[in-house]
């Protein structure tokens, strides 16, 4: 049989989560995978993150998809748009890294041994309103770039700021989280729904690849990605929006229940409404959907407007 392709950005984050999805289908499905390299047109720009967008890095996938040159994609969940597409399907959500932000700072330091005026690098909205709201005095610059490169900019020889922040899953899928030196908690750093989570997509007319696919999927995963994204498409948030949402699943006594909270802050920090709902997995739609009304119902809507 012949092997499955399957379409990667040559990232060293979107390597290292292609390679872990090719290996954990051949272990469960005994079909051999091949990586299929593909170009995207953000890999050659220097612009902004924020002004091209992640979306021109999984439009190239999903045009590959569309167009036959592979069979399947795996995203970074969290960079997919909230719409779901017509023609393609999510086959699989595997097993979620940690879903946590986390620090890189410089001497060890935590966020709060972080002197005033410290310098703090980061370019999502969502993460530079939340640390504004902290009323730590610090000096946030946006930055982009890959994880390795982020990294670079507190602990490589050209240092030039005290500290960072990013997802604790990419961190960890590059072999780096001894590096980290706080992992931010949730009530005080809430993360982007999705984060740490991936999606294994393909044609949504390959019903045989479908089928093979679906055992790299974790039901547990996928309910709370879905209360996630249900809560942030209901807000009608991009993800440049400084929104966030992060769903737990534990076991209550009469079944697993899921615990979702949700906040949207404004970009300079100084208003936000923060919520929470719980319900049942099986729901995870409904609750997340609820939980954005309530918090469109709390004027989350005068804090997204503009972000610029
Ligand atoms: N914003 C870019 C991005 N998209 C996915 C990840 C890796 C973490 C994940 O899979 O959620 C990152 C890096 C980061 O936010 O630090």
């Amino acid at each position: 049989m012949t092997a499955l392709r399957l379409g990667t950005r040559g990232s060293a984050l979107a390597l290292t989560q292609s390679q872990m999805v090719a290996d954990a289908l051949t272990a469960a499905t005994g079909r051999q995978v091949e990586l299929v390299r593909i170009v995207t047109p953000g890999d050659r720009s220097s612009a902004p993150i924020a002004r091209i967008g992640v979306g021109v890095f999984v439009s190239a996938l999903r045009d590959a998809l569309l167009a036959d040159e592979i069979d399947f994609a795996v995203h970074s969940y969290k960079d997919l748009p909230t719409a779901a597409h017509p023609q393609l399907h999510i086959a699989a959500i595997p097993p979620r890294e940690d879903p946590r932000d986390a620090l890189i700072a410089r001497d060890g330091l935590t966020l709060a041994e972080l002197p005033p005026g410290s310098s703090i690098g980061t370019g999502a909205v969502r993460r530079i309103a939340q640390l504004h709201a902290l009323g730590l005095e610090l000096q946030v610059t946006p930055i982009r770039g890959n994880v390795d490169s982020r990294i670079a900019r507190v602990l490589g020889p050209e240092a030039d700021l005290d500290a960072v922040v990013l997802a604790r899953a990419g961190v960890a899928r590059l072999g780096r989280s001894a590096e980290i030196t706080e992992t931010l908690d949730p009530m005080l750093m809430l993360p982007a729904p999705a984060q740490g989570a991936l999606a294994v997509e393909c044609r949504a007319d390959d019903t045989d690849l479908i089928e093979l696919l679906s055992a790299l999927d974790h039901a547990p995963t996928r309910a709370a990605v879905l209360a996630e994204r249900s809560m942030l498409a209901t807000l009608e948030a991009g993800c440049s929006a400084p929104v966030a949402a992060h769903a737990e699943i534990a076991e209550g006594d009469d079944g697993d229940e899921i615990y979702l909270r949700g906040a949207v802050i404004s970009p300079d920090g100084v208003r936000a409404v923060r919520l929470s709902r719980t319900g049942t997995p099986a729901g995870a739609a409904e609750i997340g959907k609820a939980l954005a009304i309530d918090l469109l119902d709390a004027g989350a809507d005068t804090l997204m407007g503009s972000t610029e």
